[in-house]
């Protein structure tokens, strides 16, 4: 919630104020060049720190006998007026230890001119100087719910220069950019605020000159200017000019105004006659034009210049951002209140938009009554049979700001008929908490009585198109509704394919119809145990995946025929020596771990069959117990010598069978019960959970574990899941 009010206010300030900071951004960068400009001109007085009055004021006044002030720039040049030897006008730079000319000061660029009173009015005097005196001070909190909105998005001040992930260009730069040019920019309008203030008069700025009692004047004791106190203890750093007397008469003095204070000396006897500090207003005044306009150093003109570039491009990609954000809202065909499929959407930045809006035209091409919306706007949907949720993670594996009253809406309205449910968790390994919303979601979803799942929840990591395909597959396969979701994935003839060459195979003789395939891989494929082979029996974009078991550089599958069943018929049908093609998809987030103090893994039927490969790949001897459930013995001992060789070798610690058809009759869930406390304290120690097989068998055991979990350790499960302690992959 706090998010949304920072980011709607950054955004509202940053809509209200684009125009004229654009220009004062564009009018900034060429003004940037004004003083780096004036700086490399030849008339910069060396030893400025060190040259004091009592020496440069003689020297002068005995070269220009005519002199009448002496003044000191921002960019240290020294510079003489009054009249010179022979009674004509002088106006020039001198060096201030010599006195010697060095330079005549020329007029004004009319172009800085013209770019200097753009900049501060807008050619339109004091409604101008209003108008950007405001754009300033919204600069100003521009700056503040910026800086508020990078502490948010990096978990606190600590980790505010910590590593970005990089979502996408706009996005990335805009976060980027913004830590670097923070300070800059904040001075930049802090003290465009403050001369816009001074220049109103709201911040009092009196300059007065100091009062002379002309009757206390003295004439002795007489001294000359190099003996001065005051000349000797004023360096020409600390000058802004001097005016000298009008004439020899004791009357007339010499008029320094200094950076912090005026002054006014006698002439004769160097006694101060008078001063005047300037308040701090003035001095802050000083401070402001230096730091706004870049005149006192060079370096910080060009920071000042680097700093309006950065406005413009956080114009630019906070308008990308924020466009991005709201693209892919459509208007729905279907009322929420006559769909059968409801898409729910999670989305910060629009990119679950995207493909939730690729799901839902695909089911309107299909002929289905979907209806899209944000999960915020949950309700009762009288028609739905099935909901759709795809949602994305934030902050601390944190809602999307469009989700934050989803659960708080499920308990509120729940449905009136039975309706099934599939989660499709977006978000970033880059972030500790992994689709931990998603995964709460489906808990929640999970814990409701009129809610069934469909599939397995699937995660996408950084948007990966494959992860979105394989739940699209997933999910139109148990749904029975063609799902078109990656035209350029699905539609086209597969590419990439790679040629296996089947090396062994087992018939189907077991009463539950599995049997087991081995492939070998034509050329070296990048392949792990975990990993899905995609197959296309019709050699069309009608793809089946099967989990791969890596055994001695193998690819293994575990196949239950099914009747009819495309993909198992396929591979059924082939014989040794045939090829096939086919591709490796990577599912790394099925892969053995590799730190955890201990590995367990649960499996029904087939889904033992990445387990095989993960315990022959084990040669780390990683502490592993086994719980696999069959409908018969018969099903199990296709695999028990293997296991038993892993099991004598040290790769796996223990094997736990259920058979569900024969003897205790039972299923692996109830081993998991039995070992209940064992499993929660090894997950509580870091150990790592993988679940393969069917979906009933894995809602299940989640149930349980949750009840296991939050009895034994006062967690949920999903806690475990968001730090990668509990991997499923299920069908
Ligand atoms: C500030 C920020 C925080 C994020 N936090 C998480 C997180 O905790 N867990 C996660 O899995 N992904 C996280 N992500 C990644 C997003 O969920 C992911 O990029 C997603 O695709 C964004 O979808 P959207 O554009 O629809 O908001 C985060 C992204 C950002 C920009």
């Amino acid at each position: 919630m706090t998010i949304s009010v920072w980011r709607y206010s950054h955004l509202a300030l940053a809509v209200s104020s684009f125009l004229l900071l654009t220009l004062a951004s564009v009018t900034g960068i060429i003004l940037a060049f004004q003083p780096v400009a004036e700086k490399i001109k030849p008339y910069r007085a060396d030893s400025f720190n060190k040259v004091s009055l009592a020496y440069t004021l003689p020297v002068l006044r005995q070269t220009y006998p005519g002199i009448t002030e002496l003044s000191v720039d921002a960019n240290h040049f020294v510079q003489v007026k009054g009249t010179d030897a022979e009674g004509k006008k002088l106006l020039a730079y001198v060096d201030p230890q010599t006195g010697k000319i060095i330079g005549t000061p020329g007029k004004q660029s009319e172009f800085f001119q013209w770019v200097t009173a753009l900049h501060r009015s807008l050619f339109l005097h004091e409604a101008g100087r209003f108008f950007i005196g405001l754009t300033a001070f919204l600069l100003m909190l521009i700056t503040v719910s910026g800086t508020i909105l990078i502490i948010q998005r990096q978990r606190g001040l600590k980790r505010f220069f910590t590593r970005i992930a990089r979502d996408n260009f706009a996005q990335y730069y805009h976060v980027v950019l913004g830590r670097l040019s923070l300070i800059p920019i904040f001075i930049v309008a802090l003290s465009g605020t403050y001369l816009s203030l001074a220049r109103f008069g709201l911040i009092e700025t009196p300059k007065q000159s100091p009062k002379i009692d002309f009757d206390a004047i003295r004439s002795k004791p007489e001294k000359k200017a190099a003996d001065f106190a005051i000349f000797k203890e004023t360096k020409l750093s600390d000058v802004e000019s001097v005016e000298f007397p009008f004439s020899e008469d004791v009357e007339d003095y010499y008029t320094l105004k200094l950076k912090a204070r005026e002054v006014a000396v006698n002439q004769v006897t160097g006694e101060i006659l008078a001063e005047v500090k300037y308040p701090v207003s003035v001095m802050l005044t000083n401070l402001s034009l230096d730091l706004h306009t870049g005149r006192a150093s060079g370096i910080w003109a060009v920071v000042l210049a680097v700093a309006s570039a950065n406005i413009l491009f956080f114009i630019y990609s906070g308008f990308a951002i924020t466009l991005k954000r709201r693209a892919n809202r459509t208007k729905n065909k279907y009322k929420a209140g006559e769909s059968n499929i409801i898409i729910l959407v999670g989305s910060e930045n629009g990119n679950t938009f995207g493909f939730a809006q690729a799901i839902h035209q695909s089911l309107l091409k299909a002929g289905e009554k979907s209806h899209i919306t944000e999960l915020n706007n949950y309700t009762v949907f009288p028609e739905a049979k099935h909901l759709i949720v795809a949602t994305a993670t934030y902050g601390l594996g944190d809602p999307p700001t469009n989700a934050t009253k989803f659960a708080a809406l499920v308990k509120k309205h729940p449905q009136q008929n039975p309706v099934h449910y599939s989660v499709l968790g977006f978000g970033s390994h880059a972030y500790p908490d992994f689709c931990k919303f998603a995964y709460e979601v489906n808990s929640l979803l999970s814990h409701q009585e009129w809610a069934s799942p469909l599939t397995d929840i699937h995660t996408v990591n950084d948007r990966s198109p494959q992860e979105f395909s394989l739940w699209a597959e997933a999910w139109s396969q148990q749904a029975g509704i063609p799902l078109n979701v990656l035209p350029q994935l699905q539609n086209t003839q597969p590419k990439d394919l790679d040629t296996f060459t089947v090396t062994a195979t087992t018939s189907a003789t077991r009463t539950d119809g599995t049997f087991t395939i081995q492939l070998q891989g034509k050329r070296r494929l990048r392949v792990n145990s975990g990993d899905l082979l995609a197959i296309y029996p019709m050699n069309d974009h009608r793809e089946r995946l099967y989990s791969i078991g890596l055994i001695a550089g193998q690819v293994n599958l575990s196949v239950r025929l099914q009747p009819d069943g495309l993909g198992s018929g396929f591979l059924h049908r082939l014989k040794v020596g045939e090829k096939i093609s086919a591709r490796i998809v990577e599912n790394k987030h099925f892969y053995f771990p590799q730190e955890a103090k201990e590995v367990i893994l649960i499996s029904n039927g087939t889904g033992i069959a990445p387990f095989l490969g993960m315990i022959s790949q084990n040669t780390n001897k990683t502490p592993c117990r086994l719980y696999c459930g069959f409908r018969q013995r018969s099903s199990f001992e296709m695999y028990e010598s293997l296991l038993l060789e892993n099991h004598a070798s040290g790769q796996l610690s223990s094997i736990h069978t259920a058979f569900s058809r024969e003897g205790e009759k039972q299923y692996v869930s109830d081993l998991i019960e039995r070992d209940a406390g064992l499993i929660s304290a090894a997950l509580e120690a870091g150990s790592v959970l993988m679940i393969c097989g069917s979906l009933a068998m894995q809602k299940d055991v989640m149930e349980l574990l949750e009840t296991i979990c939050s009895k034994k350790a006062g967690k949920s499960i999903s806690y475990y899941q968001s730090h990668n302690q509990v991997l499923s992959d299920c069908y």
